[in-house]
């Protein structure tokens, strides 16, 4: 294995942190937590094309692989907009989904972000 020294976190991945943290409590039921397989989703690897969960999230922040805020907030909008698309709208996964989308977008607006955005220079 490669032995990596260990990495400095970024401003920028320090506040992804915060962010991701927040938006974890808002899914009690871990419903976003892994990624949906085939077994309990039948079909989702046929439908859902670009699939995206908060283990997936959380391992781009600890690779640096978010440039920017806004190519983490494109990869929560997709997770929860393909629970949607998946998912009919009478069910839990639906409505929980919404609720999130609704939850954390309220997050990223700026007078929420104030002084997070401070900790970018
Ligand atoms: C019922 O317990 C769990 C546990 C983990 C899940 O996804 C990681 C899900 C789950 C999560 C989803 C989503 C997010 O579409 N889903 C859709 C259909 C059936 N199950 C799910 C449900």
């Amino acid at each position: 294995c490669v032995l990596r020294q260990r990495q400095e976190r970024t401003p920028l991945q320090r506040m992804l942190d915060h962010l991701h943290k927040a938006i974890e409590k808002r899914d009690p039921n871990q419903f976003f937590a892994w990624p949906v397989t085939d077994n309990i989703a039948p079909g989702y690897s046929s439908i859902i094309t670009k699939p995206m969960d908060l283990s997936t999230m959380k391992q781009k922040i600890d690779d640096n692989l978010y440039g920017e805020l806004q190519e983490f907030v494109a990869d929560f909008k997709l997770m929860c907009t393909n629970a949607m698309e998946y998912n009919h709208v009478d069910t839990v996964y639906y409505k929980a989904s919404k609720k999130l989308l609704h939850a954390g977008l309220k997050l990223f607006q700026p007078d929420k972000m104030g002084w997070l955005l401070q900790l970018i220079p």
